[in-house]
């Protein structure tokens, strides 16, 4: 039977507070995030780290110093280990802090992978994300593999959906003693100047969001897309998650958010999403504010990781309209 290696792509979070700035930096650093040519980049990505770090440092420090990030992917690596078998070995690669994709080559190498099956955990698609550490990716490994295969894209793999379904389900029902509830999927944002260079991220959130609103099968259901986590002075993509809960509180609907380009709990979900804006409903008087956890380990989740890693190329051009399967690389 071939040896194939999973490599499980991921953001990577600092693992301590003293770690936030050299994570901040790796992050603005890199080509994908801020397209200026180097040395503009480098100093561009000093400055800009530096003067996050603080805010960076505060949210962290509310989830006890470092980011949860890497646990929680540890644990969908060993479901999904669990479910593959041994012919298969599942590991991470984060791209701005420890594991690095490197690490992750060096591991599959040692263990004698011939094939490599290259997942990213995001389910749509972004420049920004998949698309730069597929491409560091490929940088690094070249041909070191017999065969090496992409899933660039899932935003409506049925078990990724099936699992967001089933945990929004469960706070709409406790939210409807409160009133009709609206649903907000609330996406982590992208500069618009992303967006219009063809990145296919939006139209792919907005695929998951209706295929789960389809799998709710909840008559007249009012639900949302917006954007969380802005950074910087530039456009980003809107509405803002802000503005849908100032739109909530003058309707007087009681709201239920859910993660939506997020499958694990970190600093945007667990602070943002649970802290930050639970809050601004509070103070706009929304009836009550409800948050689905994001799908982490749900075995429909994992189930559903593992028939992609059976099948990778089985959404290809379904999802995307080929953009991202075009990508440098895939
Ligand atoms: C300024 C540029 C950023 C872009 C573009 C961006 C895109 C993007 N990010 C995620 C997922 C995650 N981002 C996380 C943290 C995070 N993201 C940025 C900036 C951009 N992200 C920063 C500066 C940070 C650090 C935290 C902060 O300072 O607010 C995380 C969480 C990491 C953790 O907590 O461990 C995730 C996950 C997506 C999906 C995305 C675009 C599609
Ligand atoms: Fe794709
Ligand atoms: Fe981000």
């Amino acid at each position: 039977m071939t040896k194939s290696a999973v490599i499980l792509f991921n953001l990577g979070g600092p693992d301590s507070l003293d770690a936030v700035k050299p994570f901040l930096f790796n992050l603005f650093n890199d080509k994908a995030i801020i397209g200026a040519p180097q040395p503009i980049r480098w100093l561009l990505a000093k400055y800009i780290s530096g003067k996050r770090a603080p805010i960076a440092r505060d949210i962290y420090g509310q989830l006890g110093g470092k980011s949860p990030l890497l646990e929680q992917t540890e644990d969908q690596a060993k479901a999904l280990q669990d479910l593959l078998g041994k012919d298969f070995k599942v590991i991470v690669a984060m791209r701005y802090w420890h594991p690095f994709a490197a690490q992750a080559l060096a591991e599959a190498k040692q263990w004698g992978a011939q094939r490599v099956i290259l997942l990213p955990l995001y389910p749509q698609f972004s420049t920004t994300t998949s698309g730069s550490s597929l491409k560091q990716w490929h940088q690094l490994a070249g041909a070191s593999f017999e065969e090496s295969l992409t899933v660039c894209c899932y935003p409506v793999q049925p078990g990724l959906i099936r699992a967001m379904a089933e945990n929004l389900r469960r706070e709409w029902d406790k939210a409807i003693a409160f009133g009709t509830p609206r649903l907000l999927f609330s996406a982590h944002g992208l500069p618009q100047s992303i967006i219009d260079k063809g990145d296919p991220y939006q139209l792919q959130v907005e695929q998951t969001a209706k295929a789960v609103v389809d799998e709710l099968g909840i008559a007249q259901l009012d639900w949302a897309i917006c954007y969380q986590s802005r950074v910087g002075p530039a456009k980003w993509i809107g509405p803002s998650t802000e503005a849908e809960l100032e739109r909530a509180s003058r309707d007087n609907v009681p709201v239920v958010v859910t993660p939506v380009a997020f499958v694990s709990e970190h600093s945007e979900t667990l602070v943002e999403l649970d802290i930050e804006y639970r809050h601004v409903a509070e103070k706009l008087g929304i009836p009550a504010y409800f948050r689905a956890p994001a799908v982490s380990s749900h075995p429909e989740f994992i189930k559903g990781l593992a028939e992609l890693v059976a099948d990778p190329t089985a959404l290809r051009g379904k999802a995307c309209g080929k953009i991202c399967c075009q990508a440098e690389g895939i």
